[in-house]
């Protein structure tokens, strides 16, 4: 695993927002993604992650094509599927996700919500990537059987460096 320099929050009660919603699928299963992505990293950490409706979350959840406001626009379908930044003040620790993408999360076609929303979550609280091709924060986007899904170890131990 690896770290932004150990970069973390300074807190363990963390806030989200969901901001929008992608027409891929209903509003529910996103939430339901985004909440057991973050429920993957709370498990083995003391961290909390308390939903927002309005105002400002400490990680805020949209999706957006091409620019989308922060410098660092997305690329259409594939190539770059999301991004997210390490935890900081303002858009740190925000996830973006493209539009432009296909995103599922019951079928396994497409690219898995829940998981991509895992990995770039990892990022927003302070992982960067592993070189450990079984890791969740491995670079690239490798199809997993979701249902089953558990934290691989080199994770656990990267996540645990900043928050266990
Ligand atoms: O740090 C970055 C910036 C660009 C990325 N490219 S990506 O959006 O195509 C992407 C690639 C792999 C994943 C992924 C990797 C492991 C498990 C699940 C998703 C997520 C997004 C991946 C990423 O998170
Ligand atoms: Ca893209
Ligand atoms: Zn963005
Ligand atoms: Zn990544």
């Amino acid at each position: 695993y690896s770290t932004f320099g150990g970069h973390k929050w300074q807190t363990n009660e963390l806030t989200y927002r969901i901001e929008n919603y992608t027409p891929d699928m209903p509003p529910a299963e996103v939430d339901n993604a985004m909440e057991r992505a973050l429920q993957v990293w709370a498990k083995v950490t003391p961290l909390t992650f308390k939903r927002l409706y309005s105002g400002t979350a400490d990680i805020m959840i949209s999706f957006g094509t091409r620019d989308h406001g922060d410098g660092y626009p997305f690329d259409g379908p594939d190539g770059t599927l999301a991004h997210a930044f390490a935890p900081a003040s303002g858009i740190g620790g925000d996830a973006h996700f493209d539009d432009d993408e296909t995103f599922t999360f019951s079928s396994t076609a497409g690219y898995n919500l829940f998981l991509v929303a895992a990995h770039e979550f990892g990022h927003s609280l302070g992982l960067s990537h592993s070189n450990d091709p079984g890791a969740l924060m491995y670079p690239t986007y490798i199809q997993r059987d979701v249902d089953r899904f558990v934290l691989p170890q080199d994770d656990v131990k990267g996540i645990q460096s900043l928050y266990g």
